[in-house]
Formats: C-alpha cells, structure tokens, sequence
C-alpha cells in the first residue's frame, strides 16, 4: 500500500500550476457520448477518477486515446451499448453522468448505481425525479438502475429541483440536450463545472442557456459535433494549494486558474489575515510572518464556500489564534476525518453539522489516514504543518482527485515523497 511521508514544519513558496478540474472532466468525458462525431477534450486532470471514466466508455466501445497528458481524443461512435454495468462504476461517483448521456442517445440506460466518497447517503432522487419528468421510467435491479423511455424519446418538461445539486443539473442537462422540445430545470446549481459543461454542449451545437444562474433552458437538437474543448481549471485543487500555504504562513501564487471562481476562498483567506494578490490567471497567498486569526465558515452551493474545501480549511483554521466554526451545509456527514486529525492533536469537536476549532496550538506528527479525497488534502495540509514525520495512507482517495500531488507540494519547497509499505497493505487489507 502506498503512503505519504511528509516532513513538516516549513512554509511553502513558489508557484503552482494548477490542472483541470475534476467534476468538470467527469461530466464532460461521458458528455461525449451525445456527440455524433470524434472530440478532442484538453486540459483534462492526470487522476484516477478520469482514468476510471475513460476506461468505463473504452468498455463499451469507444475509442479513446491520450494524445498527451492532458489530452484525450474520443471517438463515441463505436459505442453499441446503453448499459454500464462494470464494477468500475462503482469506482467513482461521477458515473451516474452515464444515466443523462445514455438516455440522451439511446432513449435507455442501466448503469449501476455510483460511488464516490461515503458522506453518508447521497441519494439520487432528484436525478430519477427529473428523468421521470422527461418521459423516463426506471427500476432498481441487481444494484443498478435500468431506466427507460416511455416513448422512445426524451420529451422536454419543466423540472423543478428540491435541492440545489450539482449531480442533478448536470445529468438533466446531459439526457435533455438532444430531447424533443424545451426543457427547463428551475433551481440549478451554478458550479463552474455546470457552466463547463454547458459551454462543451453549447461548442458542440446544443441549445442550453442560463447555465451559472437558478434556470437552465434546453431546446433540444437532433446533431452534435466534434469539437476540441479545454476544460476549467479546478478551483478545489486551487483552494487546496492557497488553504496550504496559509497554513504554513508561505507565499504561493497558485497559476492557470479563473480567480472569480474562487471568491468564497479568497475572501476567507483575507479575513483570517492573509494578502491576497489576483491576477488575470493566478492568484497569490501570502500568510508570511502573519498572526491568522480565527473565522467562521457555512458551505454552501455556489457562490458560496464549497463543500469541497471544507477539511483543507479545518485543517488549516487549527493553525489560527481562536475558536473557528464550521457549518457543514451540504453533507451529512462530512466529518469523518476529523478523529484523524485529532490524532495530530487537533483542538476540534463535532456537534451535528457543526465542528468548533480551537486553534492556536501546533499540530504534532502522527499516522492517519485519508478517509476520503478532501480528508487527505487536508491530512497533507496539517502534516505540513506539523514539526516532524507524518504518515498518511490511504493515498488512492487523493489520487481520485489531485494530479501529481506529491511534486507539486515538493515544488513549493514540501519534504513529501510518496512511499510503498508492504506491511501496510496487510494492516488495510484486516
Ligand atoms: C462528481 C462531483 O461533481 N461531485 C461533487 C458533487 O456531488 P453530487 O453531485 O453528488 O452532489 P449534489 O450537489 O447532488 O448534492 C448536494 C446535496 O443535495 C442532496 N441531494 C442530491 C441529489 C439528489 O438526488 N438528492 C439529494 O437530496 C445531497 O444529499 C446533498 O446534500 O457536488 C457536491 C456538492 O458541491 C460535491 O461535494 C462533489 O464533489
Ligand atoms: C466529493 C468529491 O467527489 P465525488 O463526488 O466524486 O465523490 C470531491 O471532489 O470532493
């Protein structure tokens, strides 16, 4: 089993390049699937949830090639099949974007049902909600769902959503861009990878307006085709890398990234203490010699602070003089990891949606693990900060997610390297 050792107590300083974003990849790769011709998609993250995807559509025929390491080309006209049902699509929880996209060509899907890192339930009833309304029924069999249109095609509706999700937007747009008529999804989420996602069907030729605001339109079309897409840059890996040089009281300029997209990020970092300097594609933290003081955080869809950066912040916040509070908006449960950094020393206590910080007080080294993808950013983060050896498994959660982790933390000046333990794999296999 492979580990991260890092060795902290040092600030960081340099510049980092940031990748393209994960939940924008994840959603534009099975895009692809509605195209009538090849694309070529750019700027896509080196991680294994798109590793994941990719081979998930190569199984059901597609051609996809890496033309470098950031790009794929993909040919969907080879694809014969509406079904998913490889257990590598419970490998991630993004695949449930197979649903919309199938349905969109096919008018059928069975897909199984998704994972993706255990906030406690994370239901899917909105998404089925909104496919019903588009003229789809569906049944739960054998772990995967297998939904069908009543009428061959996909008839445009007006769908309201009861909560703003993400998933929900995403896959009502993917089944609706090539329905017959107009569909309106009232209640949208406005993540930049909604908007993505829009801008990738809209370059292909669909109709889908008002995406980045709380209703989507979507005239259906009969043909979409080929295109070369860039993806946006991820603001979660930015929030990660500028919430790691605050904690360590460094100076990162973070590059490649659209600096509006981190509003929420860097208004908290201004109001903890740090400088913040933006760019017209960068944007630089600097915490050093800072005495970063305490805030209160509410994630939130967006605009607001995302649910995503939450562990790499508490992380950070128990650098901070004061008690910080956290409200847990989005998830249940999202605050697994925090008996992991406990182990580090941590100063926190969970109450419902709440974590309450006591900051100020250094973290110490210790062996943790990643609990899931942003718990292990935000193991890194208070291993960084902590004076001597930290140890962190379950490193696979963090490669769902980050692109060369390790080398960009050591471009800043990190001691990280990763590590292969063989006793370890016996300790995580019990
Ligand atoms: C691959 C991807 O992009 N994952 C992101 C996506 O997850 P995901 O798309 O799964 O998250 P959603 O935005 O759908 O979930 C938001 C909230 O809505 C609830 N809900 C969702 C769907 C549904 O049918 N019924 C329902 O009640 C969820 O329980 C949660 O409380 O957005 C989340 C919120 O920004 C992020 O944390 C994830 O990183
Ligand atoms: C929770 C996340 O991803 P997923 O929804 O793919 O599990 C994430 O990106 O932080």
């Amino acid at each position: 089993m492979n580990k991260f050792v890092v060795n902290g107590g040092k600030p960081l300083n340099g510049e980092v390049t940031i990748s393209g974003a994960k939940n924008a990849a994840v959603a534009i790769i099975p895009g692809v699937i509605l195209c009538d011709e090849p694309c070529r998609i750019e700027n896509i993250p080196n991680i294994s949830d798109v590793a994941l995807i990719g081979t998930i559509l190569k199984e059901m025929g597609a051609i996809v090639k890496r033309v470098n390491k950031s790009t794929l080309d993909i040919d969907p006209r080879h694809i014969r099949t509406h079904e998913a049902t490889t257990d590598l699509v419970r490998g991630m929880r993004a695949s449930y974007y197979l649903l919309g996209a199938l349905l969109g060509r096919y008018g059928k899907a069975k897909v199984l049902l998704p994972g993706g890192c255990n906030f406690g339930v994370r239901p899917i009833d909105q998404h089925l909600k909104g496919f019903e309304a588009l003229g789809c029924d569906h049944e739960i069999l054998d772990g995967a769902i297998d939904i069908k249109c009543r009428e061959g095609k996909l008839k445009g509706n007006n769908i309201y959503l009861d909560v703003v999700s993400v998933g929900t937007t995403i896959n009502l747009m993917l089944a609706a861009v090539k329905a017959e008529g107009l569909t309106v999804i009232e209640n949208c989420a406005k993540e930049p990878h909604v908007v993505d996602l829009a801008n990738f069907l809209n370059s292909m030729g669909a109709d889908v307006r008002g995406a980045g605001t709380d209703v989507i339109k979507i005239r259906g079309v009969e043909y979409l085709h080929g295109v070369t897409y860039s993806i946006i840059p991820d603001q979660i890996e930015a929030g990660t890398y500028m919430a790691a040089a605050a904690a360590t009281r460094g100076r990162v300029t973070v590059k490649n990234i659209t600096p509006k997209h981190l509003d929420s990020i860097t208004a908290k970092l201004r109001e903890i203490g740090c400088d913040i300097e933006e760019f017209d594609e960068a944007v630089t933290v600097d915490a050093r010699g800072k005495n970063l003081t305490r805030c209160n955080i509410k994630t939130m869809p967006h605009p607001g602070f995302p649910t995503d950066c939450q562990p790499q912040f508490v992380a950070m916040l128990t650098s901070c003089n004061g008690t910080s509070i956290i409200n847990e908006n989005v998830w249940d449960n999202r605050y697994q990891y925090i008996s992991e950094l406990q182990r580090m020393d941590a100063k926190i206590s969970v109450e419902g949606r709440l974590a309450i910080i006591e900051g100020g007080t250094p973290l110490k080294p210790a062996q943790v693990k990643a609990t899931d993808l942003r718990a292990g950013a935000a193991m890194i983060i208070a291993a960084l900060t902590a004076d001597g050896t930290t140890v962190i498994s379950n490193i696979h959660f963090i490669e769902r997610g980050y692109e060369e982790v390790v080398e960009k933390f050591q471009q800043l000046g990190a001691d990280i390297k990763k590590v292969y333990d063989p006793e370890g794999e016996l300790a995580e296999s019990v």
